[in-house]
This record gives structure tokens, C-alpha cells and sequence, in this order.
């Protein structure tokens, strides 16, 4: 039925919205949009029309002796090769030598694919893809605001270019079943598979030869022919299709969804494989088209799509849901863009920033669209800390995903907090957390910087959100615990830091820290409201705690020594342990048991020799039984430098001065040689008992400005900021 709209309507809906692609080519669509992309098409299908009067041509178009390139290919190459000419004089050899290495990895990397996947052969019969698609319907999706890396001319505009088959199925569903049990026997479920900050499970299908023999098939008899007659205007013949990076992918609920990302070649396919009834959630994200918009797909069903849109698997509730992707060469056409941006992120790896800097400028001289090779690039930048360069490329970036893209806005607000511009950076990543509230560190930095600002209610709800996004995310768990524990919530406070016990071992090193401050703060509070018993447990639980988290940052330490927030933690451990002890051996006299009191503060000595606090503990419950003899001794038994010498002999002010006026008439020979032996023997003496005394005020001064700053210490330490790399 014929919709009455005008073409601005018509270009709002093909821009951002759906439409049927009907394949009649004398239908409403065709006249009431003679733009710019229907040149391509038309051009191409009337190259094959002219082509299927040849002997040597099927009636896709698709000829022997021609599988070099249809027209389209052909000129577009023509002007891709004037541009890097032009380029080679502005940037030298160097491009130029990147540009041949591209060639020569493009020709190995088809090469590969056809001794994978199936690759069209002489001798291969085609079908016409009515045949294929025979109730089948397609309907078109908005690319949405940035044009495919490669190729951007010949795609041309409107860039409808997300066709989804619709109706019947491409293959049933207990075929899929069946490819799936097959796949689940080659062990597809037992492998990880990274995405970004997901993990999902699945395979490579060069892993899985059963599965790639079937998914052979069905390029051969369906996805082959249906992508050249797709995407006529790219593909000049299904004989130049080459399947390279083949995936099966399974989502359930523990590895629920992929990240946000473009797939690494020019078209890409996606098919469904498990009946949309068996799972909840999930679906294929698409940027542009946001969040309330996932596009379902039942199975049997393929989406059909240049590789540089910007999607993801959406999050799976329950149930399994299995996919299979597929990224796509062109064998008469080199990427030039997605290569040189590659080899970039490579470089970056290694790392040689300069190298890859350069080619990102090169590819993106080559379409300064490429919004990968500007976010890589800010993303050295940033490395590099030239910050307002980083803020230049990756504001580009977002301009052209029009601030839709969560993982650049991150960067911004990392880039902006750096700059110390803290307003506009939580802005930045307010706007992101508002597109992917399941990135954990995102979630977990806005809380930083919200509690930074004193915003302490908003900032616990970050740590919400990075611990529902992330469980194990022990970095939030911590300052949450940390934030409540400040607040005086100390019941709430244990709660989170349990949790991050639960997290990898640097986190769960420094919950158990906190934890023992936790369970003093509380043991002090029972002991105080006449709970001795309660108190006694909190005080058992503080000094296990801290003693474990001791070893294990001890651990930590062992092959991460630079960090000072590691150091610090351990610097926390002698004056919380000491207040364990102490808090310990009061209960004890507080119970009447002076001899268990008198072995935890015994205790406290062994452990810590040198520090004048436990001796004091001890000296005291000596002191309370009697123990003068005990108590005696044991001022010998204190650290050295902290005992006062001996012998007290520092001579009177009067007497000082009548010895120095007679030294001084000895210096003026007023005196017998036998006189001077002696003064000079007293003298002596005396100066080595001061100095004595002088290093002993000194050392005992500096262990108590120690204690006083160790003192102020034990607190909740909260760790810094993240900054991540891209996933893209
Ligand atoms: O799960 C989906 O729908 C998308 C998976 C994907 O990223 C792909 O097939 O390239
Ligand atoms: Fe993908």
C-alpha cells in the first residue's frame, strides 16, 4: 500500500527509521527517490542486465570472465588509487609502503578465507536469488549518522544499508538445532570469547569444522548471491565474497552481551540461530537507533550489514541465545582505511605511538570520517598527556556519532578530569552512563568524581550501578564501603567490604583491612554499651582480618611495589593491629582476666618490638598485677632508642661551670701535667654520656612523630580514578 509522504519525510525515515525494500524496481520508493544512491544501483543492475546476455554470464550477473570487478569496483578503485597518489607526495614513502602492505595482506587474507570458507568456483551453479528468498521480505535499516569506512562513495546516500530478512526463514529451525547440537559437540560453549568488557562464550568456526562445513553450505546456496543482490553497489559479483572472521557466539545470563563495537570488515553478517521463544533479552543493539529499539530476530533469520556500523549483542536475561557472525572481504577491493587503522592499534600494542599515530592521520586522510581512528588516536594522545589534542579528536568523534557513542564520552570525561575541568567531565560521563549504565568502570569513575564534589548519595548509586554491571568490580564495592563507613553507617560499610572480599586478591587485601578497622570501630562501640561478649567477637574477627590482609597485601607487594596506595594499606597494618591488641586485652580486664589480657599485650610486644605503644600496654598490666620485678625488667627489654640511659649523671649547672673555669686555667698552664690527664679523662666522659642522651631524645622523638602520623592513618583509603582503552 502507498504511504502519501513528501520526500523530506521520506529521507527522515530512510535516515533514522525502517522501511520495506521492495525488490520491483517500478515501485513508489524508486520514484519518489531519485537520489543520489539510485544512480550506483540502477547502474550496476543495468550492467548485469546487459551482462546476462552473455554466454559467459548467469542470470545474477555474475561472469566467468569477469571476476575482476564489475564497473562499479573498477572506477571506484580508479579514484581510490588518484587519492593515495595524491597522498604518497604529501606523506612520502612510508604511505606508501603502508598502502602496498595492505594490498598484499588483503590478497593473503582472501587468499586464506577460500581455503576455509566456500568461495565461488567456475563450475558452481547459481541460484537466483528470488528462488532464494521466496516469501522471504527484507526490510532496511538507517545506517545511521556515519557512512561504512571503506567504500563511503559507492555506498552512497541514503545509507539504508541494515537489511534484515523478515517472514519466513532463511533455514528452520531445527536445522539451526541441529547445527547447534553439532557445534555444542565440538565444544562451542566451553570456550570464552572476549568482547571488550564482556565475556561471552563461543568459538571460532575454523575451530569448529562440522559447524563451518553447514555454514559453507549456506553461503553457497543463500548468503552469497543474497549479499550481491544487497548490495549491488559494493559487491561486483558474488565471486569476489570472502568470508573471514567466522564466529559462534553464545549468550546466557553469566556472559550476558557484547560490547558496543563495529565488525572488522567491510559488510558483516549476522544469523540467528536459537528460536527468540528460548531466551529473554538479547536482540541486536544498534547505536543509532538507541536503546529502546533492539532489533529481534528469530531464528533462521540474518541481518545483513556494512561492518563499520556501530552495534553490539544486547544483554540476555535468560535462557541461551546463540548467534553466528560473520566479517566480510571484498576481493576486488582493498580496505584501505580499516587496514591502515588496524595496523595502527597494532603499533600501539607494541607500543610505537608514533607509528601508529601516523597511521591513523593517514587513514584518516584517506575518510576523515573514521571515528575509530580518531577515538584510537585521542586515545594516544591521552598516553601521551597531551590532553587538549586527545579532547580535540575525540569531541570529533562524537560529533560524528552525534554523542552517542558511551565509550568515547568515558574517554571525554577521562580526558576532561584530567585537565582538572571536574564539572564538565562528570557531565560527560553523566551523558554516557545515560546511554550504557552497564559499564562498570564508567560507573565506578562518575562516583569518584561525584564523591569528589561532596555528592555522596549520587555517588553511591554509581557504585550501585558498577556493582550491578560488574559484581566482581571490587574497586566500587570498596569505595562504597568506604563512603558508608565515613558517614558513620559502619553496619552498611561491612556489608559492601564482605563483598569485596569476593573480588580479585589486591581488592579483597584492602576490604580486609577495612574490615578489621570496621570490626574495632564496633568492638569499641559493644565494649563501650557493656556488650563484652559482642565486642570480644569483633574484636577476634578485626585481628584475623587484619592479619590475613597483611599477608596478602605482603603478596601483592611482592610483584607490584610501585604502588603507593599497596603501600599505604600496609602502612595501616601496625597501627591497626596494635589497636586490635589493645582493644582485645582491655576485654580481657574488663572480663576480670588479667593473665589473658596480660598475653595479648605480651603478644603485642612480640610482634612489634619496636614500637613503644605495645610495651607501654604491657608495662601498664604488669603495673595493675604487681609485677614490679616483671615491670623493672622490662624497661630493658624496651627497644634501645627508646629507653632513657641508664645512668643519670648530668652534672649541676654549678658544677659544670667551676670544672670549665679550671679546664680553662689548665688550657693557660695554671695547672700539674697529672691535672689535665684527669680532666681531659672527665671531660671526655661526660660529652660520650650527652651524646648518648642527645641520640636518645632524638630517636624517641622522631618513633613518637611517627606513631602520632601512623595514628592519623588508620582510615578508609579509596582508590583513584580509571582510565581504560577502547573496545573497538
Ligand atoms: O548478538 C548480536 O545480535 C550481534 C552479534 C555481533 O556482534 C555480530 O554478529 O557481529
Ligand atoms: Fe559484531
Amino acid at each position: 500500500q502507498v504511504v502519501e509522504w513528501s520526500n523530506d519525510e521520506r529521507l527522515q525515515l530512510w535516515s533514522r527509521g525502517e522501511f520495506n525494500l521492495d525488490l520491483s524496481e517500478n515501485n513508489e520508493y524508486f520514484d519518489l527517490l531519485p537520489f543520489r544512491r539510485l544512480g550506483p544501483v540502477s547502474r550496476v543492475r543495468n550492467s548485469i542486465l546487459r551482462h546476462q546476455q552473455s554466454p559467459n554470464c548467469d542470470s545474477n550477473g555474475f561472469c566467468l570472465d569477469q571476476i575482476r570487478g564489475g564497473s562499479q569496483s573498477v572506477e571506484n578503485n580508479k579514484e581510490i588509487e588518484s587519492k593515495i597518489e595524491e597522498l604518497g607526495g604529501r606523506f612520502g614513502a612510508d604511505f606508501l609502503v603502508a598502502v602496498e602492505r595492505n594490498k598484499r595482506d588483503h590478497e593473503e587474507d582472501c587468499k586464506k578465507s577460500c581455503e576455509l570458507y566456500y568461495c565461488v568456483t567456475a563450475n558452481t551453479p547459481l541460484v537466483p536469488v528470488e528462488d532464494i528468498l521466496g516469501p522471504t521480505t527484507i526490510k532496511s535499516y538507517s545506517m545511521g549518522p556515519v557512512p561504512p569506512e571503506d567504500f563511503a562513495d559507492s555506498f552512497g546516500y541514503p545509507l539504508d544499508n541494515i537489511k534484515v530478512t523478515e517472514t519466513k526463514p532463511l533455514f528452520s529451525a531445527a536445522e539451526a538445532t541441529s547445527v547447534i547440537e553439532k557445534a555444542e559437540n565440538e565444544g562451542v560453549d566451553k570456550n570464552e570469547f572476549k568482547s571488550g568488557k564482556y565475556q561471552l562464550a563461543g568459538d571460532w568456526l575454523q575451530n569448529l569444522p562440522e559447524t563451518r562445513a553447514w555454514f559453507n553450505q549456506q553461503l553457497e546456496t543463500i548468503f552469497f548471491p543474497l549479499l550481491a543482490h544487497l548490495f549491488p553497489e559494493i559487491i561486483s559479483s558474488p565471486s569476489v565474497i570472502r568470508a573471514h572472521s567466522v564466529s559462534l557466539l553464545k549468550y546466557n545470563a553469566s556472559h550476558p552481551r557484547t560490547d558496543v563495537h563495529i565488525d572488522n570488515g567491510i559488510l558483516a553478517m549476522t544469523l540467528a540461530m536459537t528460536p527468540s521463544a528460548q531466551y529473554t533479552g538479547g536482540g541486536t543493539y544498534f547505536e543509532h537507533m538507541g536503546v529502546e529499539n533492539i532489533l529481534p530476530m528469530d531464528v533462521g533469520h540474518a541481518t545483513l550489514r556494512p561492518g563499520s556500523v556501530r552495534h553490539g549483542g544486547h544483554r540476555v536475561k535468560e535462557g541461551d541465545r546463540y548467534v553466528l557472525g560473520a566479517f566480510l572481504l571484498l576481493e576486488d577491493r582493498v580496505e584501505h582505511v580499516r587496514r591502515l587503522k588496524n595496523r595502527g592499534s597494532e603499533l600501539r600494542r607494541v607500543p610505537d605511538l608514533d607509528g601508529a599515530s601516523k597511521h591513523f592521520e593517514w587513514a584518516l586522510a584517506l575518510n576523515p570520517m573514521c571515528t575509530t581512528c580518531l577515538k584510537d588516536w585521542a586515545e594516544i594522545l591521552h598516553t601521551q598527556k597531551k590532553f587538549a589534542e586527545a579532547e580535540e579528536k575525540i569531541r570529533a568523534a562524537l560529533h560524528l556519532l552525534e554523542y552517542k557513542d558511551s565509550d568515547a564520552l568515558f574517554t571525554l570525561g577521562v580526558l576532561l578530569s584530567e585537565q582538572g575541568r571536574d564539572d564538565e567531565s562528570i557531565q560527560a560521563y553523566q551523558q554516557s552512563v545515560e546511554i550504557n549504565a552497564e559499564d562498570a568502570e564508567l560507573c565506578y569513575n562518575l562516583g569518584v568524581k561525584l564523591g569528589a564534589k561532596g555528592l555522596v548519595k549520587e555517588e553511591m548509586q554509581m557504585y550501585a550501578k558498577a556493582t550491578k554491571a560488574n559484581p566482581k568490580f571490587g574497586g566500587a564495592w570498596l569505595n562504597w564501603g568506604t563512603v558508608l563507613a565515613e558517614s558513620g553507617n559502619i553496619d552498611d560499610a561491612e556489608l559492601m567490604f564482605l563483598k569485596a572480599l569476593q573480588c580479585e586478591q589486591e581488592v579483597a587485601s584492602k576490604a580486609m583491612m577495612n574490615l578489621g578497622l570496621i570490626y574495632i570501630t564496633q568492638g569499641n562501640a559493644l565494649a563501650q554499651g557493656g556488650n563484652l561478649e559482642g565486642a570480644m567477637k569483633a574484636a577476634l574477627s578485626a585481628a584475623k582480618y587484619i592479619d590475613q590482609g597483611k599477608a596478602m597485601l605482603d603478596q601483592v607487594a611482592s610483584y607490584n611495589k610501585a604502588d603507593s596506595m599497596i603501600l599505604k594499606f600496609i602502612g595501616q597494618y601496625r597501627p591497626l593491629r596494635l589497636k586490635a591488641y589493645q582493644l582485645l586485652g582491655q576485654l580481657h580486664a574488663g572480663q576480670g582476666n588479667m593473665a589473658k589480657c596480660e598475653a595479648e599485650f605480651r603478644a603485642a610486644t612480640k610482634s612489634f618490638p619496636e614500637d613503644i605503644m605495645a610495651w607501654k600496654l604491657l608495662q601498664r598490666i604488669l603495673q595493675v598485677q604487681g609485677k614490679t620485678e616483671e615491670l623493672k625488667s622490662s624497661f630493658m627489654t624496651v627497644p634501645s632508642q627508646q629507653r632513657a640511659p641508664t645512668r643519670l649523671a648530668i652534672m649541676s649547672q654549678e658544677k659544670t661551670e667551676h670544672i670549665l673555669k679550671h679546664a680553662n686555667d689548665c688550657v693557660h698552664g695554671v695547672c700539674a701535667f697529672d691535672e689535665v690527664s684527669e680532666l681531659v679523662a672527665m671531660l671526655r666522659g661526660h660529652q660520650k654520656e650527652l651524646s648518648v642522651w642527645v641520640e636518645a631524645v632524638k630517636k624517641i622523638t622522631k618513633a613518637l612523630e611517627k606513631v602520632k602520623e601512623e595514628d592519623g592513618q588508620t582510615k578508609f583509603e579509596k582508590p583513584f580514578e580509571l582510565s581504560s582503552a577502547f573496545s573497538s
